[in-house]
């Protein structure tokens, strides 16, 4: 008798921007201890798991060049989690994995993270388990500090190394643009050179993450513009000082404020409406500052089934590993 093969499963996972990111001290683990506001936005990845013969990833679209394509991206990384947490190690290497990228690559989005929380999404589902994401929360948090969130998505809290997160309650849907640079910057150089910056100096720190709660539940944009903040940025621009060129064009096109997305070199802008983010993407787009623009609304659900073998076909040529 022939064994029924499951019909493929794909996800749909957001890309972040960290409203507010206050890095503490290095812990004995080397991770630094952060206060973060995530936010997921409508930027997102989509993930399609299937079973197969031989482990394969396939990458198209946003900066898949750039992607790994064998055991060391991170969706792969999820598969060997998750089939050790269930205790399936010898069915690790019967899943191919397609990933169709719209977060920029090592742009501080959380793209690699995103991928992770959709293919524990993915699987779970492909291997019919009855786990719950409090579960997977687990499983994500061995794979990146950045993954719980992309499973859950919203806005959320997030302490520890990022990945201890509360939910907060944001009332609107913020319109944000978001500049994608020529290159990626590395996270863990980024926090380096805050911690160079810091060992030379004092650059100043983002203050309490309560105002931004505030601001959220509010659901006014220009509040919110106001408290944007992220410790890092002064990192990715001393590593990258075109960001600043970058950070001012977006509001002098009428953004009501831009900050450096986590670890960069992303710059993300709110803007007062959706008609006002078109406005300033077209405008920052034409400036000569960033490789391209999007536009993009928050917050949205975190990794969630989406469909199956229907799934949207891929328009650029893959990257195939075997
Ligand atoms: C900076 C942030 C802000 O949300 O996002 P990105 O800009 O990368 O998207 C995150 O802290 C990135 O999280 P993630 O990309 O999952 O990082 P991980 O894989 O866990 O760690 C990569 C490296 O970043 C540094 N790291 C990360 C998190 C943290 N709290 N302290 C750290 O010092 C460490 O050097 C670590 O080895
Ligand atoms: N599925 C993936 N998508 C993107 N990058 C990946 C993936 N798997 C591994 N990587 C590696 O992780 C690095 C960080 O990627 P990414 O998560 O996009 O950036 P960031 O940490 O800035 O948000 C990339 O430079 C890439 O080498």
């Amino acid at each position: 008798m022939l064994a029924v093969v499951p019909p493929p499963v794909t996800v749909r996972v957001p890309s972040k921007v960290n409203l507010h990111l206050s890095v503490g001290d290095v812990r004995d683990d080397g991770f630094h201890e952060l206060t973060t506001i995530f936010q997921a936005l409508s930027l997102t990845d989509e993930v399609t798991v299937a079973a197969s013969e031989e482990p394969v990833v396939e990458v198209y679209g946003e900066g898949a060049k750039s992607v790994p394509t064998d055991g060391d991206n991170l969706a792969m990384r999820a598969v060997r989690a998750l089939a050790a947490h269930v205790g399936r190690e010898d069915e690790a290497d019967k899943v191919r994995v397609v990933l169709r990228k719209g977060i920029p690559v090592a742009g501080g989005m959380a793209g690699g993270s995103a991928d992770a929380a959709a293919t524990l999404v993915g699987l779970s589902a492909l291997w019919k388990l009855e786990i719950g994401r409090e579960e997977l929360s687990h499983v994500a948090a061995t794979l990146g500090s950045d993954v719980p969130f992309a499973l859950y998505g919203g806005t959320a809290l997030g302490t520890g190394r990022g990945e201890e997160l509360v939910p907060v309650l944001s009332r609107h849907q913020f319109h944000w643009v978001l500049a994608f640079d020529q290159r990626g910057l590395s996270t863990p150089k980024v926090y380096g050179e805050l911690d160079r910056l810091r060992a030379d100096g004092d650059p100043p720190r983002v203050g309490s993450h309560a105002p931004v709660v505030e601001a959220l539940s509010s659901g006014d944009p220009r509040q919110l513009a106001l408290l944007l903040g992220n410790d890092l940025q002064a990192a990715a621009v001393s590593l990258r000082p075109g960001l600043r060129r970058t950070l001012r064009a977006g509001v002098n096109a009428g953004a009501l404020a831009g900050t450096v997305s986590g670890s960069g070199p992303t710059c993300a802008f709110v803007c007062e409406s959706a008609e006002s983010a078109l406005e300033v993407a077209a405008e920052l787009a034409g400036a000569g500052v960033c490789r391209t623009t999007r536009v993009a609304h928050g917050p949205v659900p975190g990794a969630r089934v989406v469909g199956g073998e229907d799934a949207p076909r891929p328009t650029t040529p893959p990257q195939v590993h075997a």
